[in-house]
């Protein structure tokens, strides 16, 4: 571990509490240690990458702070408030937004339809397709705007199973902002999705912070696109935290090279 690994002090210079903060997060399942007391913060309106070689635990990490794991110890803040007990939807009501490296999308609906429902709920209105949507109605406002911030407003009428993978996850975005979180979470955005497709999805997660002031912790495998992205990189190796710095710093530490051996950084 180097000495900025931590990363704690990142938020040090306010006195707010970080975004987003894990403390010692650990997790063992059997005999294999899978994270091992990973500690960082994220400032508010930060965007910040992670990396690390396959099975180096950044899913996993996901999987802890957006609750769908419990962690063995350690604990997970959101705005200074320890949300480590909680389920995945009471963090998604205080603020933890998360898209999937799978698509999580309904396929067969039309693409107004899917972002219509994510507002729904966050209007406390049922998952239900039976709620008779009225074109005026607030939830379908809310969906025709975010379709537009994401780039997809020529998409209005279209299947979402039927959307090119770029489309699908600046939809699966638009669904993540109709429950306007103040964290969000994305697994591999780029998977998938065509190199002609990249810069514009890059656009749309980059305004995701620059323009609407959201804190953003990514995993990302495409290099150059975190890289151009990202305020600073958390590297994750075999389940420890090497080091969370500026892309630059990270690109130039020895421990991160070595940790890429045999793999292109
Ligand atoms: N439920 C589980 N039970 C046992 N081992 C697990 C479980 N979940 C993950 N692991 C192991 O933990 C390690 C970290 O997995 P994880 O998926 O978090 O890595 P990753 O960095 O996201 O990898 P990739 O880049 O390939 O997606 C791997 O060795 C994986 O096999």
């Amino acid at each position: 571990m180097t000495d900025h690994a931590s990363g704690l002090d990142a938020g040090a210079a306010g006195s707010a509490a970080p975004a987003l903060e894990v403390r010692d997060l650990s997790l063992r399942i059997g005999g294999a240690q899978i994270l091992q007391d990973v500690s960082f913060a994220v400032p508010a309106g930060q965007i910040v990458g992670v990396i690390g070689p396959n099975g180096a635990g950044k899913t996993t990490l996901f999987n802890l702070v957006s609750g769908v794991m419990a962690p063995t110890t350690g604990r997970i803040l959101l705005d200074g408030v320890d949300i480590t007990g909680r389920s995945v939807t009471q963090r998604a009501t205080a603020g933890l937004g998360r898209t999937f490296q799978t698509s999580s999308l309904f396929p067969r609906l039309p693409v107004e339809e899917n972002v219509r429902l994510a507002a729904q709920v966050k209007e406390g209105r049922a998952l239900s397709l039976a709620a008779f949507p009225r074109r005026g109605d607030t939830a379908s406002r809310r969906a025709l705007e975010l379709l537009e911030e994401v780039g997809l407003g020529h998409r209005l009428g279209r299947m979402a199973g039927d959307l090119p993978h770029g489309d699908k996850r600046k939809l699966e975005i638009a669904m993540l902002l109709a429950t306007d979180p103040s964290v969000v979470l994305l697994d591999e955005p780029m998977a998938g999705v065509a190199s002609g497709d990249v810069d514009g999805l890059t656009e749309v997660i980059r305004s995701l912070h620059r323009d609407h002031g959201r804190t953003v912790l990514m995993v990302e495998h495409h290099m150059e696109v975190l890289l151009g992205l990202v305020e600073r990189v958390a590297v994750l190796h075999f389940g420890n935290l090497l080091t969370i710095d500026t892309p630059e710093a990270v690109m130039a530490d020895p421990t991160v090279q070595s940790a890429y051996l045999g793999e292109t950084v």
